[in-house]
């Protein structure tokens, strides 16, 4: 029997507690944690997930704001914003949609953030106090992949753990979190050799690479636990579909526990988010 990855069901438990947890934090500091989400332009996928985030936040107790600007947006503009927000004592977490149109500058936008209001991990300073076993703010998308694989596996010391891409957003600080939980970590990217052979070799599998149901169930080793994290689009019979980089019927024959798409890491994502922003109106309320 192969265990699905309910990530629908793990994401709502952690925004329940979110919710306990805020509600004594509020008591507590008489602050209510403010959470700012800033998208330009229209993209209809960053509309949905822009939307959740503003409705997750609410549903955790948090103050939060929704940022719209035109796709035409300048950069200095943005930055203007954003400078605006690291100001505003109320807001505790900024995040910043991405990806942004293609004029604006999306390192100099992250970098602009304040490091302590940065609730997506992205900041240079999060990124390094991440790579020193030393982070508050994790990015979420990964932070969600290790309490999906925490409570499917427990203990994850010494198992042999493959990540398949490499991004800044997923890939990297997934290699940095599954090694302090004592994995041996190979990463593999689209410049790696053998790939399929090492993907036999996980007894973790975290795919987050953005191709449509790349990784088969041959690539997999009988019993592994397989981390969905891409999220495509799909036509099927005319039909759009969403799909991940795994071919899910045939690997979920072979895997012992495997996350879905859509149902898995991405409701994870939004409920870290909150999670961060938490941590980040602690941190701000005891500078
Ligand atoms: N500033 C950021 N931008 C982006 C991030 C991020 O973490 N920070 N990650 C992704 C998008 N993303 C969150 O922003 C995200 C993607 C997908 C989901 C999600 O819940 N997906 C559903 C399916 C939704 C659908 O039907 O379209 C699922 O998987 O079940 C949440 C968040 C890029 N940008
Ligand atoms: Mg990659």
């Amino acid at each position: 029997m192969t265990l699905l990855i309910d990530g629908k069901k793990i994401s709502a438990a952690v925004v329940e507690q979110l919710a306990i947890d805020t509600k004594t934090f509020i008591a507590e500091f008489g602050v209510t944690p403010g959470l700012a989400v800033v998208l330009v332009g229209d993209d209809p996928a960053s509309q949905v997930y822009v939307r959740n985030k503003v409705k997750q936040a609410t549903a955790a107790g948090f103050h939060s704001t929704e940022h719209r600007l035109p796709a035409d947006t300048g950069q200095e503009e943005l930055n203007a914003l954003v400078e605006q927000l690291n100001n505003d004592p109320s807001v505790h977490g900024i995040l910043v949609q991405l990806p942004l149109p293609e004029q604006l500058n999306e390192p100099e936008i992250i970098r602009l953030i304040a490091a302590e209001k940065d609730v997506d991990g992205f900041h240079p300073l999060n990124v390094g106090a991440l790579a020193s076993g030393m982070a508050e703010l994790i990015p979420c998308t990964p932070m969600g992949c290790m309490i999906m694989l925490e409570k499917t596996l427990g203990d994850l010391s010494g198992k042999h753990a493959v990540v398949v891409g490499r991004s800044n957003i997923v890939g990297k600080p997934m290699a940095a979190l599954l090694l302090q939980a004592n994995c041996t970590v190979t990463v593999v990217h689209s410049r790696s050799a053998e790939i399929e052979a090492i993907c036999r070799q996980a007894d973790i599998l975290v795919a987050a690479v953005g191709r449509p149901e790349m990784i088969r169930g041959s690539w997999i080793k009988p019993g592994a636990t397989v981390i969905d994290v891409g999220i495509n689009a799909v036509e099927k019979d005319g039909k759009r579909r969403l799909v991940g980089d795994v071919a899910f019927g045939e690997a979920s024959e072979v895997a012992g526990a495997i996350s879905p798409v859509p149902g898995g890491v991405g409701p994870m994502t939004i409920a870290c988010l909150m999670k961060n922003t938490l941590t980040a109106a602690r941190q701000q309320v005891s500078a």
